[in-house]
């Protein structure tokens, strides 16, 4: 039994699980996202440096990742506290906020806050995909890798002794590079010392979370307590959804409010609407896996800021949850999903 036994870590210190309420499981409050920058599409070069206001959200939306001041959340703090009043407001509780070594994390913001609007913020320990991993991150054994993830969870991040409460987002390309490998060993063998949460970002194929959750598995990874995200984007076959449900991960969907013709980082994927991502959750709910049901937003460019008419972090709550109630779920069924399956995830074994 360790001091976190029992306990949720928020940026303000050991949280009694009763008192976390409901929780987006994988939002960004402050973060960069230059390294998925994706040049413009044929004769739309002009629009790379176009102001973010009102005439220009269509283009900005479709484009968001083309738009280099789009992906510096980190601007935006005042927005952000503004918006998290009003998460409150909408009956939010708690935050994982997502953010790793490799996309500009920043604990002292992440306690700032939540001291300011009184949501509960966990910060998440580790690293993101292999284009943000430094040499020395290369270089690093996973012995040494795992010294540092289990000393952002016990220690503190960031130089400052305010402590992470997951591991992740763990970011993973496909195919996964032998650096992000070594990070998910990392990850798992942390996992294994401290009893925590673990949550992963898988490449943008349909294969990339059986392939992530094998290589934790082998490493030891406690899969029971582990989130594969954004499976909005990634598996959208419900046969192949069902063989990944059954190795036992949280199945998150995160990407609720983002509307895209064209998912720049797979033109092969159609990203589904809010109403499919709904109908996902009933076919999981129906096949037995209302206890493994995560959801989220996800923010992390300035577009989906409400300041800029985007859906901001109350979206799921002022929205998607009146839409549930009337596409089958129970109260109850909802309950699980921003309550009680945030609680059993994020409480240290
Ligand atoms: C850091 C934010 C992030 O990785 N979001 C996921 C975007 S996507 O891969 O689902 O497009």
């Amino acid at each position: 039994m360790s001091a976190l036994s029992g306990k949720v870590q928020t940026v303000l210190g050991l949280l009694d699980p009763s008192q976390l309420g409901r929780t987006m499981t994988h939002e960004h409050l402050t973060m960069t996202f230059e390294c998925s920058y994706c040049p413009p599409g044929p004769g739309q070069e002009h629009l790379v440096k176009i102001p973010i206001e009102m005439k220009n959200m269509f283009w900005l939306n479709q484009n968001p990742y083309s738009h280099n001041e789009n992906l510096l959340l980190n601007q935006e703090l005042e927005a952000v506290r503004e918006e998290l009043v009003a998460y409150r407001q909408a009956g939010g509780g708690a935050i994982v906020e997502n953010t790793t070594t490799g996309i500009s994390r920043d604990v002292r913001a992440l306690q700032k806050l939540a001291k300011e609007t009184g949501v509960h913020i966990i910060a998440g320990a580790g690293y993101y995909v292999d284009v943000t991993h430094s040499d020395e991150t290369r270089k690093m054994t996973v012995e040494k890798l795992t010294d540092v993830i289990v000393s952002e969870v016990l220690r503190g991040a960031d130089g400052t002794d305010i402590c992470c409460g997951v591991i992740g987002e763990i970011g993973t390309s496909w195919p996964i590079t032998d650096s992000e490998k070594k990070v998910l060993q990392a990850a798992a063998h942390a996992q294994t010392q401290l009893g925590c949460p673990v949550i992963i970002h898988p490449g943008r194929n349909s294969k990339a979370p059986e392939a992530v959750v094998q290589i934790l598995q082998e490493a030891g990874g406690d899969i029971s307590k582990t989130v594969m995200s954004h499976l909005d984007r990634t598996i959208l076959d419900y046969g192949e959804l069902l063989e990944f449900a059954k190795m036992g991960s949280y199945l998150e969907y995160d990407l609720f409010g983002t509307i895209m013709l064209n998912y720049p980082f797979n033109l092969q994927v159609d990203m589904p609407s809010d109403c499919q991502r709904i109908q996902s959750l009933a076919f999981l709910v129906a096949e037995g896996y209302e206890d493994r049901i995560l959801v989220a937003h996800d923010v992390h460019t300035k577009n989906r800021l409400a300041k800029y008419g985007g859906h901001g972090y109350s979206h799921i709550l002022n929205n998607i949850v009146p839409k549930m109630l009337t596409r089958g779920f129970t109260q109850n069924q909802v309950d699980k999903i921003l309550i009680d399956n945030p609680k059993q995830w994020l409480t240290f074994k």
